[in-house]
């Protein structure tokens, strides 16, 4: 029978011989909150691109009984498999509500979907709740807030009954309110859905993380509970290890990737030290303009 989860075995995507992600072998169960991260480059976004079909890979992906490996994307999109990018990408000029019934309606033909609907459809209503944006629903997509924004694309995920949800980067340049309000969003759609987050705002996954995979030069350096993970030395060994590998090249860049993964490791080393309690520290948890 089929069960709920998310099977990477042995996974391996080469752009020209060069090996981004290196026979990663994953598991994530429903009602999981699996956060991946890893320094810049480690291969966070080809692993979600190979899953969702973006990037050709080798190896084995099963979703829900499903095997999604060797299927083209919009078929693995009709398996259940949503997935986001750093950018929300939203229909501006058209409403919340439309923008979450053209999703809805991405398995109907144009005829349907251009016929005057009468009403709310209870899907899209549903959505609507979740996301918090049942009082914006007539307003156009592209005055929404920068949050509100992601999250009417993660509504459009679950109109389109997306099982597993792929998200890169949801938080990125969101306000503190934002975050938690999506991390809350996250933590209730996990509870029925398979959510998988590339992220890396130290603060968000250790507030929500329900169990983290840390990835790094392709493969799986370390997998466990965030604080399991923050107490491995070899995840502290590589956040500081790429810190003193950029600091071979003293660019601006470079410059800012050592202070923001300074600061990663800082975090780490906090938690470790004083629990979950370290949490309001440090603001640095992303490193901007490197990836
Ligand atoms: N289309 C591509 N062609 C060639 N190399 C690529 C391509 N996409 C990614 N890479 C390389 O693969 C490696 C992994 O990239 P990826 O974007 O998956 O890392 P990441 O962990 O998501 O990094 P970041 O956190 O910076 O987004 C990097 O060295 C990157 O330059």
């Amino acid at each position: 029978m089929a069960t709920d989860y998310l099977q990477i075995t042995d996974v391996t995507v080469t752009f020209d011989g060069f090996v981004a992600v290196d026979k990663v072998n994953l598991t994530v169960l429903k009602g999981d909150l699996r956060f991946l991260i890893g320094p810049n480059g480690a291969g966070k976004t080809t692993l979600v691109d190979a899953v969702s079909g973006l990037v050709p890979s080798t190896g084995y992906v099963e979703f829900a009984g499903q095997q999604l490996s060797g299927r083209k994307v919009h078929r693995i999109a009709r398996m259940g498999v949503g997935r986001t990018f750093q950018t929300a990408t939203v229909f501006e000029k058209l409403t919340v509500v439309q923008n979450l019934d053209i999703a809805a309606g991405a398995g109907r033909g144009p005829l349907s979907l251009l016929r005057r609907r009468r009403g709310v459809p209870p899907t899209v209503a549903e959505a609507l709740e979740t996301i918090g944006l049942t009082e914006l629903a007539d307003t156009p997509a592209g005055i929404l807030a920068h949050g509100q924004k992601q999250w009417l694309e993660i509504g459009m995920l679950l109109v389109q009954n997306a099982q597993l949800l792929l998200l890169d980067e949801p938080v990125a340049g969101m306000s503190a309110d934002e975050r938690d309000q999506t991390g809350r969003l996250l933590q209730r759609i996990a509870q029925e859905r398979t959510v998988v987050i590339v992220e890396h705002d130290m603060d968000f996954m250790r507030a929500f993380a329900k169990s983290v995979t840390v990835l790094a030069a392709g493969k799986v350096l370390s997998e466990g509970t965030v604080a399991q993970v923050q107490a491995d030395p070899k995840v502290q060994e590589v956040y500081l290890g790429t810190a003193a590998h950029a600091a071979g090249a003293p660019t601006e860049d470079a410059a800012a990737l050592i202070a923001a993964q300074a600061a990663q490791v800082e975090e780490l080393v906090e938690v470790t030290d004083h629990g979950a309690g370290a949490q309001a520290s440090a603001g640095v948890g992303r490193s901007e303009g490197t990836g």
